[in-house]
């Protein structure tokens, strides 16, 4: 059996199952998440899951996004997340270095910025960083286009920022390019917006929705307080194919890990394989292609420094996390030769 309804499943999940679950009305896709209760939709309709505690000690707490095996029976419970084939994360907010996937499975980012206030380029690499390590496919929107001084500058600036990424121009207001970004999202891709606030993203999203302008959007489905409007990350299919998701917390990404930022510095990492010391830190050492390159204007010198801060902050991340690791694994060992002793001690009794 194939499941129509389960916008974006493909035989990289459906080879993650048995023939069992496959011919099963119990694998879903969660689409709405509201902290406490996840919203599932399955083959026979959408129903509220239980997420076991298990599961949250695993640290594979499903998202939106995220196909799930579920156990059958009237109130249906996650048995299994599968394997996500890419991911939306951030660190979690407040500083704690722990990630937060903010959703699973998505194939499109649309990285938003505002004509009003120009490209970002700074703006772009971070985001662009955090996008590629989940390992969707980025595409920059530049918005309000009407607002813009000049668009041609604009453009090429955001293309500097970005030499592999694709930039599109679309405003929800006029509907201009907003059959481009929905043809991203055909036949069944899941997308998402992200970017600051006030850049566009709810009015692009109502009109690839085709629903009316509105600050939140009305959640459908029902629990058993009855039909509420909340702020929820939430799965939307799109007319014509695919699904987008909206919703709270995906402003501003913060990098998670290094594995984005060498996609996003292509251009950088083809220059600097060309110093004379691998580990060239681009500062004053001879034989560095990287100054070379910014004395003949080939790359611009806040593109370097901007990458030489990012790579610093993932490092500091990365400490941190491993300083984290370091305790815990600290603390494993004293409560085990705590353990021992108390053994021997009783052995000698
Ligand atoms: N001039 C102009 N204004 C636009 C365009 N698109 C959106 N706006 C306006 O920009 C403002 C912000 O748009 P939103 O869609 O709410 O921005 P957002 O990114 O969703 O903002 P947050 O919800 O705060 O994250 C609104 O007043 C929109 O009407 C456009 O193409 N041109
Ligand atoms: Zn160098």
């Amino acid at each position: 059996m194939v499941h129509p309804e389960l916008i974006g499943f493909g035989p990289f999940f459906s080879s993650q199952l048995s023939l069992e679950e496959l011919q099963s009305s119990l694998v879903g896709r969660a689409v709405a998440d509201r902290g406490r209760s996840l919203l599932v939709r399955f083959p026979d309709g959408d129903h509220p899951v239980v997420v076991p505690g298990r599961l949250r000690a695993e640290g594979a707490l499903p998202v939106v996004g995220d196909f799930v095996v579920a156990s059958p029976g009237p109130a249906r419970t996650v048995t299994r997340v599968l394997e996500r084939r890419t991911w939306l994360s951030r660190n979690a907010a407040g500083g704690a270095t722990a990630e937060q996937v903010l959703a699973a499975n998505v194939d499109v980012v649309f990285v938003v910025q505002g004509l009003d206030e120009g490209p970002n380029p700074r703006r772009l690499e971070r985001t662009l960083a955090a996008v590629h390590a989940g390992g969707a496919e980025p595409v920059i929107v530049l918005t309000k286009p009407d607002r813009a001084e000049d668009l041609a500058a604009a453009l090429a600036e955001a293309r500097a920022a970005a030499p592999a990424v694709e930039v599109e121009v679309a405003s929800g207001l006029t509907g201009e390019g907003v059959a481009v970004l929905a043809a991203r999202l055909r036949p069944d891709r899941t997308g998402v917006l992200v970017g600051p606030s006030g850049a566009g993203k709810s009015t692009l999203t109502n009109a690839l929705l085709g629903r009316e302008a509105q600050r939140t959007a009305p959640v459908r489905a029902s629990d058993d307080r009855g039909v509420h409007t909340t702020s929820a990350r939430e799965l939307f299919p799109v007319p014509g194919g695919g699904a987008l998701v909206d919703g709270p917390g995906i402003r501003e990404l913060r990098l998670w890990d290094a594995s984005g930022l060498d996609a996003t510095f292509e251009d950088l990492a083809a220059i600097a394989a060309r110093c004379r010391f691998r580990d060239c830190s681009h500062g004053a050492e001879p034989g560095c292609a990287v100054r070379e390159a910014i004395a003949g204007g080939r790359i611009d010198a806040a593109r370097v420094e901007s990458h030489r801060k990012l790579a610093l902050e993932l490092a500091r991340q990365a400490e941190r996390r491993e300083g984290g690791a370091a305790r815990a694994e600290r603390e494993r060992w004293k409560a085990v030769s705590k353990a021992l002793r108390r053994l021997s001690r009783e052995r000698g009794r």
